[in-house]
């Protein structure tokens, strides 16, 4: 008897060495092994790079050099003086000074880890082109992004790949084509009647000059055009759903700067509990609208197209809701803040040119004079779309365009073994000077005056809504509602830089001003 239970200790014992023994063999090989053989089959084509600490990659120095970059007066981006803009538009260096300095020792093609996840930083135009406009499901969007984003985006358009993806894109774009844009202009113009309002007010109570921090202001005025457009009369409860979303957002940035750290998302660490909490959250604000709209009347707005999308698509119960929850995040997420933050650094470019802003308000006041812009006037603003593309320019929110290719594959010279990630810096591509020419660090709306093609001699490579099959959905609608709410601003009032604004780009989930855009606006006479 004590023999027999002697050896059944035994028996599992040694069923429990082994398959430790498999978990961390399996660890080992997901950890250190095949990220070393990715490691090589690059260096093998001549693709070197910054040497990966183990488990961590390259993530501890890129830490280190944003924060030298942002905080240290030895840094060599010039401190801005307060009050002024910068003298050269140069984000990329204030935000990626690691980028920089590796491009300098490995040249323009080179390969860096953020945990164990390889990535290629890829600036060759030619290389750039062939990423870019690759048609083929099997490159994709980087999985370690969908993976520590989980929560907040879920699996909806902007974090899935292959058919799933095809399928959501498929449903969404129809309802973004600029011919439905135009039936929101009207939406459009009663958010920024609400700005309007709240601007007036504040320069009235002030005695004629009021200092505004804008960005909270933008960035109500574009949560409003996302709710409404996404939930049409159900915009109040939209805006609920945003609120918490949005306070889903930040609980997710204090997890930026732990990406492709493994295992670190499943951790019950502080900002973990409360990302997930607000996960479930949002998840029943929306049901609970999807449940009213089920018993409600019939509205043609986006939650609408993806309650018929999610129908006619054979998914059970359980998918069809994350279907609708994870969507209508992807376009919250995807439409909000990228367009409230072009708006605040095109308002920032604006403040510090007055000749620029004179002349676009010229133009505002001779299209529209004192009625609201409609579809005609919108496209006859020539100056504003050049002032917006600029502003895109040296300002895009979204730094890099990224890519994971799923199987291997082969772009031009350059191979991409499967599970690598590709990157292309944007913010560097648009301020390089062998294609924007000599002042393309400096603000200078002139160089669209004959479109993208005119600007710069590779147009492909202006991309701040991204390029190719992924190009972003919401670009008419974002265009036209920079252009409403730069043209109502511009018609209503004057503005500068406050002597209190601080020149500090920051990179978040977009890139923001991280103290803000503080204006001095002062109420235009309209005799
Ligand atoms: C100025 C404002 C905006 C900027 C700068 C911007 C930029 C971008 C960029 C760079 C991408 C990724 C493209 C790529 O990876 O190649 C993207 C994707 C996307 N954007 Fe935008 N975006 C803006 C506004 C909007 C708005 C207003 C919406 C929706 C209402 C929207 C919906 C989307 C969607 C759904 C995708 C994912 C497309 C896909 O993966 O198939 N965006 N955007």
């Amino acid at each position: 008897m004590e023999y027999l239970q002697y050896s059944n200790t035994k028996a599992l014992i040694s069923i429990a060495v082994v398959g430790v023994i498999g978990v961390l063999l399996r660890l080992y090989n997901a950890l250190v092994m095949k990220p070393e053989k990715l490691r090589s089959l690059l260096r093998k084509q001549g693709i070197n790079g910054p040497p990966p600490a183990f488990l961590l990659g390259n993530i501890m120095e890129i830490k280190k050099a944003r924060s030298s970059s942002s905080s240290s007066s030895s840094s060599s981006v010039p401190m801005t003086p307060p009050g002024r803009p910068p003298a050269r538009h140069d984000c990329a260096a204030v935000l990626f000074p690691f980028f920089d300095k590796w491009r300098k020792q490995y040249g323009d093609t080179f390969a860096f880890s953020l945990g164990n996840t390889q990535i290629i930083y890829v600036n060759r135009p030619d290389v750039v082109r062939e990423i870019t406009t690759c048609t083929s499901l099997d490159l994709g969007k980087p999985s370690y992004q969908f993976k520590e984003r989980g929560p907040l985006m879920g699996q909806g358009i902007l974090t899935s790949n292959g058919p799933h993806w095809a399928h959501q894109r498929k449903i969404l774009s129809p309802e973004l084509y600029m011919e439905k844009v135009k039936g929101m202009i009207n939406l459009i113009n009663e958010s920024t009647e609400t700005l309007l309002k709240s601007w007036k007010n504040k320069v009235d109570a002030a005695g004629g000059v009021a200092s505004i921090n804008i960005d909270q202001h933008i960035r109500s005025f574009s949560g409003d055009v996302i709710s409404r457009a996404c939930f049409g009369s159900n915009f109040a409860k939209g805006e609920e759903i945003f609120h918490t979303l949005r306070a889903l957002q930040e609980a997710m940035s204090k997890k930026v700067l732990s990406t492709g750290i493994p295992g670190m998302r499943y951790l019950p660490t502080k900002s973990n509990r409360e990302a997930w909490a607000l996960e479930k959250e949002v998840r029943s604000l929306i049901l609970q609208v999807v449940k009213e709209r089920m018993e409600a009347a019939y509205e043609k707005d986006l939650l609408q197209m993806l309650l018929e999308g999610a129908k006619n698509s054979d998914l059970s119960q359980e998918a069809m809701d994350r279907f609708i929850v994870d969507n209508c995040k992807n376009i919250y997420l995807a439409g909000y803040e990228t367009t409230a933050v072009s708006a605040t650094w095109c308002l920032m470019l604006l403040a510090s040119s007055q000749e620029w802003q004179n002349r676009v308000r010229a133009e505002v006041l001779e299209v529209c004079g004192d009625r609201l812009p409609d579809a005609d006037m919108i496209l006859k603003m020539k100056l504003l779309t050049m002032v917006i593309n600029e502003s895109l320019r040296l300002y895009s929110p979204v730094p890099v365009v990224s890519r994971e290719a799923l199987t291997d594959m082969k772009f031009g010279d350059l191979k991409v073994p499967e599970g690598v990630n590709v990157w292309t810096m944007v913010l560097t591509l648009h301020t390089d000077p062998e294609i924007w020419g000599p002042d393309s660090y400096s603000f200078n709306p002139g160089r669209f005056a004959n479109g993208i093609t005119g600007a710069c001699n590779l147009p492909h490579l202006y991309m701040p809504f991204g390029v190719g099959p992924r190009v972003c959905l919401g670009q008419n609608l974002a265009m036209v509602e920079l252009k409403i709410l730069i043209a109502q601003l511009l018609s209503n009032f004057s503005f500068t830089l406050s002597p209190d604004y601080v020149h500090s780009p920051a990179l978040r989930l977009v890139i923001e001003p991280e103290h803000g855009v503080e204006l001095s606006v002062t109420k235009l006479s309209r005799d």
